[in-house]
């Protein structure tokens, strides 16, 4: 039982003719991505918003229709995967290190549903490292004031080579034992100078899609 594959289809089902659609970023959404394809060849008549360029290359591949965000002031879902998930719904994104275009996008969605294998679920989030988005100028220094924060950052790299988003910046991977606050953590890290976006998503999420090991769904809302 391929769980991702399952979540991610899943979602299809809060797709409608002529919806907005953002279009999410990993291998779980991937899924949701490749049977929208199938819809649209089918006669689904929708128009999707890519949260990165690999998930521009796979929509245009599946025949998706594509739109720009300079035409649009809102979108009605976005389907995206996840790192993990809390129980209140809260998030820690960007392991693909698309977190900025993922959250840009999801903050002008009337509705954000998440689809994740139940290996996602935690009581509490922390466990894998919150992605950080940085300016590769001054990097030393916004990974001090990240560690002042509570946590190990480590520049995340590419063979050998410090890995570079979409958008030109670095990633700093911040290893904290537990996140007991993230709404607390999410606005402390975003006032340091040098941080893009990070990869906590909190009062976001409106529905998450579990898929279990032994083929259940679970949905959390
Ligand atoms: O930057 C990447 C995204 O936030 C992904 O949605 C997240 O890392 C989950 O990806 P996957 O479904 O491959 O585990």
């Amino acid at each position: 039982m391929n769980s991702k594959k399952l979540a991610g289809e899943k979602a299809v089902q809060y797709v409608k003719d002529g919806m907005i659609i953002g279009l999410g970023t990993g291998s779980t959404v991937y899924w949701t991505i490749k049977k929208l394809g199938e819809l649209v060849r089918d006669g689904l008549d929708i128009r999707g918003i890519p949260t990165s360029k690999n998930t521009e290359e796979l929509a245009i591949e599946e025949g998706i229709p594509l739109i720009s965000l300079s035409e649009i002031g809102q979108l009605d879902i976005t389907i995206d995967g996840a790192d993990e998930v809390n129980p209140d719904l809260q998030l820690i994104k960007g392991g693909g290190g698309a977190l900025l275009r993922e959250k840009l996008i999801a903050s002008i969605s009337k509705r954000l549903v998440i689809v994740v294998d139940e290996s996602k679920c935690v009581s509490r989030l922390g466990r894998f490292p919150l992605p950080v988005e940085v300016t590769p100028f001054g990097v030393e220094i916004t990974s001090k004031q990240l560690q002042v924060l509570g946590c190990t950052p480590k520049l995340r790299t590419k063979k050998d080579i410090p890995y570079k988003t979409d958008n030109g910046n670095y990633i700093l991977d911040c290893s904290f034992s537990s996140i007991s606050e993230p709404i607390e953590l999410t606005n402390k890290i975003n006032m340091l100078p040098g941080v893009v976006e990070n990869g906590l998503f909190v009062n976001m999420a409106e529905i998450i899609v579990v898929a279990k090991k032994d083929g259940h769904i679970d949905y959390l809302q």
